[in-house]
């Protein structure tokens, strides 16, 4: 599978907002994206996402550029923003119905798919209330049902459950389960342990900088392919939690390696 791939990402506003980003998100995982508020975790999604040109380094997919200012193709973005990003005097259905329109779906179809979207948060219901009438909780499972109703290939959530009780928290990360098992890279920059727990992969920012990456199964080049008699019959599995080893990234026997 095809990965998003951050070589050599740094980012200067005046100072430093990411230094030295070396990272492999892969497609079919969750990776949560944890680390204090101001790490650069925003930062980071936007450069993955390419709504940011990185002031050096680069973020690819399956090898094309992500950044929008190249005008390559490049793969289906959803973001599902911090801040909603939805508009207020239009219902919820129709927020999520313009993001499938935009995509040139046609109306009919669109409030059909817009629907069933709401319905995976279980704010079916809420289709016909306007948005400002929304508590957060539920402005913020539109914003996700907009976010994957596209389904799209590179799946980017910014503290996606902050405003959700523990139950809908639950369901968000299925749906975003779902996402990752038809093939989707999803990020999800998160502040909550049970979200990280939940994902594949942690990837940690302290200061802008990798503090942590730990890939759930890194299956490392040097493991012997094949087992003999005098070997144990298993590897002792890998452990969870790593440094930065930037050996991870470079598994040329991995399925889930370079596209
Ligand atoms: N356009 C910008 N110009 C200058 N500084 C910026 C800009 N955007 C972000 N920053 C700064 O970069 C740092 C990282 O911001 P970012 O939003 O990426 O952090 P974050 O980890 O997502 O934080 P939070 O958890 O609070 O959302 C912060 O110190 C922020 O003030």
């Amino acid at each position: 599978m095809s990965a998003l791939r951050l070589a050599g990402v740094s980012h200067v506003v005046g100072r430093p907002l990411l230094e030295g980003i070396d990272l492999e998100l892969r497609a079919g995982r969750m990776t949560a994206l944890s680390g204090p508020s101001g790490s650069g975790k925003t930062t980071l999604l936007s450069i993955a996402g390419g709504l940011l040109e990185p002031t050096t380094g680069t973020a690819t997919y399956a090898g094309g550029p992500m950044w929008l200012g190249t005008g390559d193709p490049r793969p289906e973005v959803a973001f599902v923003l911090q801040v909603y990003g939805l508009v207020p005097i239009l219902s919820a259905r129709e927020n999520v119905s313009v993001a499938l329109r935009a995509r040139g779906v046609e109306p009919t179809e669109a409030d059909e798919r817009a629907e069933a979207a709401l319905a995976r948060f279980s704010i079916a219901d809420l289709g016909d209330r306007q948005v400002e009438e929304l508590s957060g909780g539920q402005m913020q499972r539109v914003a996700l049902a907009r976010g994957l109703c596209v389904g799209a290939e590179v799946l980017l959530a910014d503290e996606p459950t902050s405003e959700l009780d523990e139950g809908n928290r639950g369901l968000v990360l299925v749906e975003l389960r779902r996402e990752a098992e038809r093939g989707a890279v999803v990020v999800v920059a998160t502040h909550d342990p049970a979200v990280v727990e939940a994902c594949d992969d942690h990837v940690a920012l302290d200061e802008g900088r990798l503090a942590r990456v730990d890939l759930g199964d890194p299956r490392r080049p040097e493991q012997p392919a094949e087992q003999t008699a005098a070997q144990p019959a298993e590897e002792p599995a890998a452990p969870r939690t790593a440094d930065v080893d930037h050996a991870l990234f470079r598994r040329p026997d991995d399925p889930t390696g370079p596209a």
